[in-house]
């Protein structure tokens, strides 16, 4: 039973790389159905954070539990099969492979079956995964090599590939990064629809601010290896400190 009325909740991790203070007391609950949009300026430990969530880093300090289940110290293999799936800033595909090559890989990965003489057309999941390729817009793409696709496609085609995953929480590194300027609000309209459909909070580290305002419901501002704000994304972008500091303008 879920006793938190969060669907993950991180209480002061601590991290620390060297003389880096990678993680310095973070502290962020997520609500489930709300996606949050993750800002502040590099180094800050933003995607430190994901790779604890996701148990590539366990913190010194804190506890992260995800639907009131600690997972800290769990392996990140586990933490993918209770719901919690990741999606990298340049996206983990065989690019010469088709789309739906890729799918079956993953389907295949799923489920134990990693014969190289396995008669990848014909397992059992291709329905499935022709479907997932179909609700991100590539249904279209299937047999293509992935090599021949833009980058927006191969951001899909990964998100497609977390979704087979079945997760309740999805972590992405900049969705929309590598994607050219016309693409990104519809790579981002699809992402966002297709969560939607398929009841996926979606937590993304973000550099723009044009996305995070259209697309976030909540941003947490990571500063110094910490949440300084939370907000709405009127509350948030317009804070004099976050202009400063992130934003990179002038205070009005
Ligand atoms: N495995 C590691 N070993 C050593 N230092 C690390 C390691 N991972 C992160 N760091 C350092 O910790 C700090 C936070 O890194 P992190 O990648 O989390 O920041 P970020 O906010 O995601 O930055 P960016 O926006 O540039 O991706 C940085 O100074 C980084 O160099």
């Amino acid at each position: 039973m879920n006793a938190s009325p969060y669907l993950l909740e991180a209480r002061d991790l601590q991290i620390r790389f060297g003389g880096v203070v990678a993680a310095d007391g973070v502290d962020l609950a997520i609500t489930e159905g709300r996606n949050l949009a993750i800002i502040g300026p590099n180094g800050a430990g933003k995607t430190t954070f994901l790779n604890i969530c996701t148990g590539w880093i366990k913190p010194s300090r804190g506890r992260v539990a995800f639907r009131g289940r600690d997972i800290t110290r769990m392996a990140p293999r586990k933490i993918c099969r209770i719901g919690i799936a990741r999606a990298f800033q340049h996206p983990q595909l065989f690019t010469e492979h088709t789309a739906i090559e890729n799918m079956l890989i993953a389907a295949s990965a799923r489920s134990g079956r990693q014969n190289p003489f396995i008669d990848m057309h014909n397992l059992p999941e291709r329905g499935e995964m022709m479907h997932l390729l179909d609700m991100v817009g590539c249904a279209d793409v299937a047999d293509r090599m992935v090599v021949e696709l833009s980058e927006g496609q191969r951001k899909l085609i990964d998100i497609a590939i977390a979704l087979a995953m079945k997760p309740a929480l999805l972590l992405m590194d900049e969705p929309t990064s590598g994607v050219a300027s016309a693409e990104k609000f519809q790579i981002m309209d699809i992402l966002v629809k297709t969560l939607a459909e398929a009841k996926v909070t979606a937590v993304f580290v973000e550099h723009d601010m044009g996305i995070v305002e259209n697309y976030a419901d909540e941003v947490a501002v990571w500063s110094g290896g910490k949440v300084q704000f939370k907000g709405t994304p009127q509350e948030v972008l317009q804070h004099p400190e976050v202009i400063r500091d992130v934003i990179g303008g002038e205070v009005a």
